[in-house]
């Protein structure tokens, strides 16, 4: 069983989101965009350093392993983690669009249980914008990319403000990244356009 609440689903007046001109190419990696990310940082000895690549139109590829510290029931990738991965991927999609957004809802479907050691193949794709809303959807295919669905979510993006990170996030880490020499990684702890 599946579905989706009322709330994700876009409104009449929504338009089909654009791709920035100056996102990543087909088929690039993104890279972290924040080294200490639980998502894709290489800094977080259990995170999930999900590697996510740009696709055609507003649309990402991504994959993750399931290591043994991200298990639930013995042997299992515990639900929640899947969620982040699919949360993740989902984020990553703003960077195509240069937009700064932060997930405002998470709907998710467990449709098969995920062992560890198993390569998540992930796609998502933004499907439309009203305003400052994002609408996406993603899922995770096991077996390769091509295999059955394990997990799906839909999801809602609320665009933002820099202002969102650099007023509540803790001010030891805003200042780490602010000071940055590098522009690039700069702007991309906070998914703004350098
Ligand atoms: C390579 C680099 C990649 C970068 C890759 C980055 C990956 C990062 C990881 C993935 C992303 C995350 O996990 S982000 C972290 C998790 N998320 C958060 O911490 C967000 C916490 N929530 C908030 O701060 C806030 O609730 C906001 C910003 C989401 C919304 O607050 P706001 O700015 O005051 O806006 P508000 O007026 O309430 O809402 C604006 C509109 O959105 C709707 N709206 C707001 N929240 C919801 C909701 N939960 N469900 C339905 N609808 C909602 C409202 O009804 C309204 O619609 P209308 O009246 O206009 O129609």
């Amino acid at each position: 069983m599946s579905g989706t609440s009322s709330t994700l689903r876009p409104p009449s007046d929504a338009v089909a989101p654009v791709r920035h001109p100056d996102a990543p190419a087909p088929g690039e990696l993104l890279g972290a965009h924040y080294e200490h990310c639980f998502g894709c940082g290489g800094g977080q000895v259990h995170g999930l350093r999900l590697a996510a690549r740009a696709g055609e139109g507003v649309r990402i590829t991504a994959e993750f392993t399931v290591q043994t510290a991200h298990q639930g029931a013995p042997g299992l990738a515990h639900g929640g983690v899947l969620a982040s991965a699919l949360d993740e991927t989902l984020g990553s999609l703003n960077w195509l669009l240069r937009t700064i957004a932060v997930t405002g809802r998470l709907e998710t479907d467990f449709v098969r249980p995920v062992p560890v050691d198993t390569v998540l193949h992930l796609e998502a794709e933004v499907t439309a914008v009203a305003g400052r809303k994002i609408y996406s959807t993603a899922t995770g295919r096991i077996g390769g990319p091509d295999g059955p669905v394990a997990v799906r979510a839909d999801a809602l993006f609320i665009e933002v403000k820099v202002d969102h990170f650099v007023d509540n996030g803790r001010q030891e880490e805003i200042q780490a990244a602010m000071n940055d020499p590098d522009q690039i990684r700069r702007a991309r702890a906070f998914e703004v356009n350098p």
